[in-house]
């Protein structure tokens, strides 16, 4: 367990920037998520905290000591890379030993140690197997078990399960939480899946351009987007842009008023923010899609305009293509500049579910 703190840290490759002047604190045994698309600085910045990239400027602590310009071996961190690297000439207990026989640690201590974090990734029967000889996710849970053997402050994970199937992905994730949280071990996990991001996290920070567009748990993130980016990251969002002129304007196509300043205004909503009723007037909204999930129904509806939204509707209201319907927004976002600069009561609720963008 421990805190880490990154003070200012910029990372420059040649001219362009791949991280710039990044800060954040974490807590003692907490897992903060790395989201952000791809090239957004997120592998650049865990390897600075690794040490395996050298920041161009700013600091990075661990409980208060400078580590900023160590090596690798010498921080109480411990990393999982994407592609695993695992030897292929060693049984999956060697190469698990290997980091603690290099500290030369006493035989018995060694067994035990391992065969601790052999048991943690759920792999005791799998000693004595070569690495060729296991599953992709087998091999993930030695490329772990690797890391965890060493007891690490500080675990780093850079997209762990990206090459895994969904099914497996899913499952490793919780295996993880369930491993981090029994250790209280003080975690970073970079993905660009938010659904990754929002079931793992404490909190999330997303990343774009190599700076920080937000940080905060995964139900505020998604519950108060400050940023039309984030918005637009972060579950399944509708967009309508708007011109405002007095004070106020009212869509032709949406039963809506905003209350900003003149100017051209991005309109963001959830599609269970949409509300759709019966209607009889032509021009009105027009259903494209209805697609039924069980739980909920996803309905595409198409606006005079062009405008394409989804509406979350009950599983049992079916409106066939063609069908007239007239479209209630009842909570929105209102961004400017890709700033948040209004926002109606009640914005979208964090339902897990719902969250996932799965629409
Ligand atoms: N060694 C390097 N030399 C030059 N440019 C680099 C180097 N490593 C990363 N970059 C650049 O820095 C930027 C950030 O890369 P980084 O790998 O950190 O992004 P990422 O968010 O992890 O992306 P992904 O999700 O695709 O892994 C990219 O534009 C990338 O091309």
């Amino acid at each position: 367990m421990a805190r880490l703190t990154i003070k200012g840290v910029s990372k420059a490759f040649g001219a362009s920037f791949a991280v710039r002047d990044f800060s954040l604190d974490v807590d003692d045994g907490e897992l903060v998520c790395l989201l952000g698309p791809s090239g957004s600085g997120k592998s650049t910045l865990l390897r600075m905290i690794g040490g395996f990239e050298r920041p161009s400027a700013g600091a990075i602590l661990i409980d208060s000591k400078d580590v900023t310009t160590l090596a690798p071996e010498k921080r109480p961190t411990g990393m999982v890379f994407q592609s695993h690297a695992l030897w292929t000439h060693m049984d999956v207990f060697n190469n698990i030993a290997f980091g603690l026989k290099i500290r030369r640690l006493a035989k018995p201590e060694i067994r035990e140690r391992v065969e601790g974090a052999l048991a943690l990734v759920g792999l005791s029967n799998y000693a004595k197997r070569m690495t060729t000889e296991l599953s992709g996710g087998q091999q993930q849970r030695v490329a772990l078990a690797r890391s965890l053997v060493l007891e690490p402050k500080i675990l780093l994970l850079d997209e762990p399960f990206a090459s895994l199937d969904q099914h497996l992905r899913e499952r490793l994730r919780e295996e993880v939480r369930d491993i981090q949280q029994r250790l209280g071990i003080t975690t970073l996990f970079v993905t660009h899946g938010q659904d990754e991001a929002l079931t793992l996290a404490d909190r999330i920070v997303v990343m774009r351009d190599g700076g920080t567009e937000q940080i905060g748990p995964p139900d505020l993130i998604y519950r108060e987007p400050k940023t039309e980016f984030v918005a637009g990251f972060i579950g399944s969002m509708n967009f309508v842009r708007l011109k405002i002129r007095n004070g106020i304007s009212k869509h032709p196509d949406l039963s809506l008023a905003v209350p900003v300043e003149d100017g051209d205004l991005v309109l963001a909503f959830r599609p269970e923010a949409l509300a759709l009723s019966p209607s009889k007037k032509s021009g009105a909204g027009i259903v494209h899609r209805s697609i039924d999930f069980g739980t909920h129904r996803i309905i595409d509806v198409d606006l005079a305009d062009g405008t394409r939204l989804k509406a979350m509707t009950s599983p049992d209201v079916d409106w066939k293509r063609g069908f007239l319907v007239e479209p209630v927004v009842t909570a929105y976002f209102a961004f400017r500049d890709n700033k948040l600069v209004h926002r109606s009561d009640c914005a979208g609720e964090p339902q897990t579910d719902r969250m996932l963008g799965h629409v």
